[in-house]
């Protein structure tokens, strides 16, 4: 059976760039990794698929999900539900394949406590006044929502020190390095290496 993929968990406040940083990662195909599709109670903005860039379902069918345990971890985030269906998760890291989340901290906090091998990356923006700015410039919400993300930004700056890793997104070049940097240590650690040499053990 193939080595267990790496689970990637990349967390951080609305608009610092987690969205841009990770498409940039695909299209320059710096490292392969596999997506896990959130399912959210959002409206799609212009331009997004259901099913590619979420799940987009309606708060009846997120509340049976919960219900159903179909999800790894799920959070209410200004006014509206986030998730990360457990199964696509598994059967892809089972593959050996490295999964990519991109998600909330809270979220990242309940992946933490049930996947704790999980690699987990903050990303921050290089000040707040820049998050703020990306934000509006990237014209998805109205100033209203803007500032519930702000303010929601601000309580989840200071949760950084439960991370593993934390990434300056300046510039996207930057912390596209970075995170390869990141991912490429994290394959060859001591301990993942030797939970791979156990398995393999096992398996003999
Ligand atoms: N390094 C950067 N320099 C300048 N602009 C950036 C940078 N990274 C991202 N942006 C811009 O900031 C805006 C927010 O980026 P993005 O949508 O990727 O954020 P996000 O963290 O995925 O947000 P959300 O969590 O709300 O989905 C976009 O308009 C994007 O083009
Ligand atoms: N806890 C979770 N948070 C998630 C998930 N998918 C996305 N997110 C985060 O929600 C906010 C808002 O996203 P947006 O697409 O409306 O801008 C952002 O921080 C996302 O990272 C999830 O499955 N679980």
């Amino acid at each position: 059976m193939a080595n267990k993929g790496l689970l990637l968990v990349l967390s951080g406040p609305s608009g610092v760039g987690k969205g841009t940083v990770k498409s940039a990662i695909v299209k320059n195909k710096v490292f392969p990794f596999e997506y896990s599709v959130s399912m959210t109670t959002r409206k799609p903005r212009p331009g997004e698929v259901n099913g590619k860039d979420y799940y987009f379902v309606t708060e009846k069918r997120f509340k049976e999900a919960i219900n159903q345990g179909e999800l790894l971890e799920y959070n209410r985030y200004v006014k509206h539900y986030y998730g990360t269906p457990v199964a696509p998760v598994k059967k892809m890291l089972d593959a050996g394949n490295d999964v990519l989340l991109e998600i909330d901290v809270n979220g990242a906090r309940k992946v933490r406590g049930k996947m704790p091998d999980g690699v987990f990356i903050f990303l921050t923006p290089p000040d707040l006044h820049t998050l703020h700015l990306r934000l509006e410039h990237r014209r998805t919400e109205s100033e209203d929502v803007i500032m519930g993300r702000i303010r929601q930004a601000r309580k989840e700056i200071l949760v950084m020190q439960d991370y593993d890793y934390a990434v300056v997104n300046d510039t996207v070049a930057n912390a596209v390095d970075h995170i390869k940097a990141i991912v490429d240590a994290e394959h060859v650690s001591v301990k993942r290496v030797i939970d791979n040499y156990r398995k393999m053990v096992r398996e003999d």
